[in-house]
């Protein structure tokens, strides 16, 4: 396959060396000081764009690939505010595959946190927060995965209806405790608490190298794909 990589940073340079030991072929780097380069004249022979950028410009380049008929995989995370464009023009015919988190041992712990909601659902005893840990170059806060598995807990859990970026007494609030460390890849614990115990889940990426494997495997799937995919529709979750 022919790759466009919008978003030359540590995710797009990661991505690149998966892709290229799978055999793909990299036709297209764009980052900042090329952006003007994105264009329907340079996506001319290219199967998927792969796009980590940044919250301001993801939905523009979104936008460029789509004119250009080729489908897109994005996981830059803080604009899915805009959502309901891309799934509009999803409905019109273009690819767009998106996940907050790319690695397969995400998906699963997504899973495992909805499962473990479920199952607190009866017992009021037990109440939960969140925390997430990130590299201090993160733009957007609390992380997209935090609010999946926020989202997984607000659908799981009848007591639960939102979430805040605070320390909360409210019941109906599920409290996200963002931090900014070193170098950290992500890293992301959920606790529930009673009076008396506590049971915690964490998942901690060692490296970004499994957020860019599925990125390729989700790009790997995206050719010739119209709609609007996730990681749900790759791992048959
Ligand atoms: N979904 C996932 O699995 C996953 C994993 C890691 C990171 N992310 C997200 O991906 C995004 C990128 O992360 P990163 O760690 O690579 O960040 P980064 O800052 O290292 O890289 C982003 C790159 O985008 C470039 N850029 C900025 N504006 C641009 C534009 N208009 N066009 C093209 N390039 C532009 C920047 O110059 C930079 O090189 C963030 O939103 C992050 O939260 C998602
Ligand atoms: O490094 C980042 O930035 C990450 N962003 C994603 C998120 O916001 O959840 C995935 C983990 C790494």
């Amino acid at each position: 396959m022919r790759i466009a990589l919008i978003g030359y940073g540590k995710m797009g340079k990661e991505i690149e060396q998966i892709a290229l030991s799978r055999g793909h072929q990299i036709g297209l780097i764009i980052d900042q000081e090329n952006q003007a380069d994105l264009h329907a004249e340079n996506l001319k022979n290219i199967d998927v764009a792969i796009e980590f950028t940044n919250p301001d410009s993801a939905l523009g380049n979104y936008q460029i690939c789509f004119e250009a008929n080729v489908p897109v995989v994005s996981g830059t995370t803080g604009w899915l505010d805009k959502i309901d464009l891309v799934k509009e023009k999803c409905q019109l015919g273009s690819g767009f595959f998106y996940a907050s988190n790319f690695s397969l041992g995400v998906n699963l712990f997504f899973e495992l946190n909805k499962k473990l909601a479920a199952l607190m659902a009866p017992f009021s005893e037990y109440n939960a927060d969140m925390e997430e840990i990130h590299h201090i170059h993160k733009l957007d806060s609390p992380s997209g995965t935090a609010i999946t598995l926020a989202e997984g807990i607000i659908e799981n859990h009848p007591k639960k209806t939102k979430w805040i970026e605070a320390a909360s007494m409210k019941e109906d609030e599920l409290s996200i405790f963002a931090k900014r460390h070193g170098s950290v890849p992500g890293t992301h614990s959920i606790t529930w608490h009673s009076d008396v115990d506590e049971i915690s889940i964490q998942h901690l990426a060692y490296s970004r190298k499994g957020f860019a494997l599925g990125a390729v495997l989700a790009a790997e799937f995206m050719p010739e794909k119209k709609g609007f995919f996730g990681m749900k529709d790759l791992l048959k979750l």
